[in-house]
């Protein structure tokens, strides 16, 4: 590492050891296999891994790597200086090389095993032993823990090859799913929503992969095309990516006794995710029931959050499986991801997602997730009736307090007193028939208009509409009326201020994102820097010409097109 990134920041806390009170990983598949290539994280056979909490994964570096971008916000928030990003060093380490990292920091990084639910439903199946044992980071991989000013972060790589959980696949990442996952956690951050962060990204100039896409104008559903694409290595930090999944790997354990010291592997996974991203609020020398408890109610108020800002940002996560949960209550994976744009509760950019994870399901499907979660937890409470009374109890009012703030969320979305039931039902309504830009609406409707001319902007044409369109704009109107008189009382400045800090201004629409990962397969990375900045100040009014650019309908062309408005393969 070069100098200034040690100088400028408090120095890194090497990861292994900071793990290492977490649990010593131990394998019982030791049969047939080199226990120095093991222990050295060179042994990337897809495998079976029976116990402990991670493996050590040596990355395979990307061939010849170019930088592509940064984020300049997270480099702040470190205190790294922006010209690191393209030093070798950085660039060499960031690309999947450890070979030449300096103490503290190790040669060698890890991945994490994690099980399975979809929607609630345990699945073990989706490995090749049909076990669950060989399911986890298939190519995700950390490769430090810093503690930095006062914060702890954990950087992964995404794309940074094999693991024992590849499942046989190549454990890479193509350029354009690490653009999309690189530019959308910025603006999630910047849209004030809790998110894993982009640190970098690189490409490679000349290694490639085969994927399944979609051809030029397809407007199928599924890919119809191989194609080969350079792969990239993004890296994403959060204070830790520990999944409902993973948890739930060491409760299903621990609930079948599969090993003797499966219990105590759930409770340290489960002191570990205390330590890691609820310090603030758990005292660690309670007993272990109290901090479980406490545990659940502080996932569960963070989570409904989370949901709630989803919905109101637009954001759908199309495959929120508990492997993609973080139990610390932020955004993780964005791969089968998409933003609302013309507004439909069922909106499902990812093909293999399902009407259970679309976009006003939300709610119920991180229920399940957190049904999950406490059924992971639930074997540390054994022999504690109360301890288990009280996590039943915060199970159970997950949907009163989910229900709570999404009625929160509305209200400011709307600049409302109070969330007013008839009034929101008969907007959905309306927003379905005429139908509307989900974006476009909440922002102009920010503006407090007289009438609904400025809302029309957010209107896609409809034939509905175009057959009665008085009748369509009576309705709106009387709605509108109705609106006032529900409205915060006070200027029409400050509730349009207030109303515009709920309502972003510009989204990441995925027809902005396809040309700028197109180009960058080019080598021009002109219009992707573009969009890092236009959206990282998403309630910004920015220019006018950046305004005529991205507060847009979106064009006809791109309507049910393949790769644009839907999406199977996020990898
Ligand atoms: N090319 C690949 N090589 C190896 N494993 C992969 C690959 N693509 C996906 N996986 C693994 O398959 C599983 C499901 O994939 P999914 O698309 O949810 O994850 P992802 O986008 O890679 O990961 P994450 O949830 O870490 O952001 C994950 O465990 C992932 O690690
Ligand atoms: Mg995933």
């Amino acid at each position: 590492m070069p100098k200034r990134l040690t100088s400028a920041t408090p120095p890194f806390v090497a990861s292994l050891d900071d793990l290492a009170p977490m649990a010593d990983y131990s394998f019982m598949d030791t049969l047939n296999r080199d226990p120095e290539a093991m222990a050295g994280g060179i042994d990337y056979a897809p495998r079976q891994v029976f116990s402990g909490h991670y493996v050590p994964i040596r990355p395979t570096p990307i061939e010849e790597p170019s930088y592509v971008a940064h984020s300049q916000s997270l480099f702040r928030e470190l205190g790294f200086e922006d010209s690191l990003a393209q030093s070798d060093d950085f660039v060499r380490m960031f690309s999947g090389d450890l070979s030449h990292v300096p103490d503290p920091l190790r040669p060698v990084g890890w991945a994490t095993g994690y099980a399975l639910s979809i929607y609630g439903t345990e699945f073990v199946q989706q490995c090749p032993f049909q076990t669950g044992n060989g399911y986890g980071d298939g190519r995700a991989i950390s490769v430090l823990e810093a503690l930095i000013n006062g914060k702890r972060w954990e950087m992964q790589l995404k794309g940074g090859g094999r693991t024992p959980y590849c499942r046989g696949a190549d454990g890479r990442a193509v350029l354009r799913s690490s653009v999309r996952e690189f530019l959308a956690q910025e603006h999630m951050h910047a849209l004030g929503v809790p998110t894993s962060r982009s640190l970098s990204l690189y490409v490679s100039k000349t290694e490639t992969v085969n994927r399944p896409w979609y051809s030029p104008g397809s407007r199928s559903t599924d890919p119809d095309v191989m194609v080969s694409e350079p792969v990239a290595i993004s890296t994403r930090v959060a204070p830790s990516f520990i999944r409902v999944g993973q948890l739930e790997l060491f409760g299903r354990r621990a609930r079948k006794q599969e090993n003797p010291r499966a219990l105590e592997e759930l409770e340290k996974i489960v002191l570990h995710l205390i330590h890691r991203e609820y310090s603030e609020t758990i005292d660690p020398s309670l007993a272990l029931a109290d901090q479980v408890v406490y545990l659940a109610r502080a996932f569960r108020s963070r989570l409904t959050s989370l949901v709630a800002n989803w919905i109101r940002v637009g954001y759908c996560q199309g495959n929120f499986n508990s492997d993609n949960c973080a139990a610390g209550g932020f955004t993780l994976d964005y791969g089968p991801f998409g933003f609302c744009e013309v507004f439909d509760p069922y909106y499902q950019p990812w093909t293999g997602g399902g009407q259970h994870f679309s976009f006003l399901n939300q709610p119920m499907a991180a229920e399940r997730n957190f049904y999950s979660f406490c059924s992971a937890v639930r074997p540390l409470l054994t022999g504690d009736p109360d301890a288990l009374q009280q996590l039943d109890q915060i199970q159970g009012d997950f949907p009163k307090v989910m229900h709570e703030q999404m009625e929160k969320m509305w209200a400011a979305k709307l600049g409302l007193e109070a969330f007013d039931g008839a009034l929101f039902s008969e907007l959905v309504t309306l927003m379905t028939q005429t139908p509307v830009d989900y974006i476009l609406f909440f922002r102009e409707l920010s503006s407090v208009p007289d009438d609904i001319e400025p809302l029309k902007k957010s209107f896609y044409k409809s034939r509905a509409c175009a057959a009665d369109p008085e009748s369509f704009e009576k309705r709106w109107s009387d709605w509108l009326i109705k609106w006032k008189s529900h409205i915060r009382s006070g200027s029409r400045e400050a509730l349009s201020s207030q109303m515009k800090q709920a309502n972003p201004k510009y989204s990441l629409r995925e027809w902005f994102v396809v040309p700028a990962y197109q180009q960058a397969a080019a080598g021009d990375y002109a219009l992707l820097h573009e969009l890092q900045d236009v959206m990282t100040q998403p309630y910004a009014e920015q220019s006018k010409k950046v305004e005529e650019k991205y507060y847009r309908l979106k064009p006809p062309e791109y309507f049910e097109l393949g790769g644009t408005s839907h999406l199977s393969c996020s990898s």
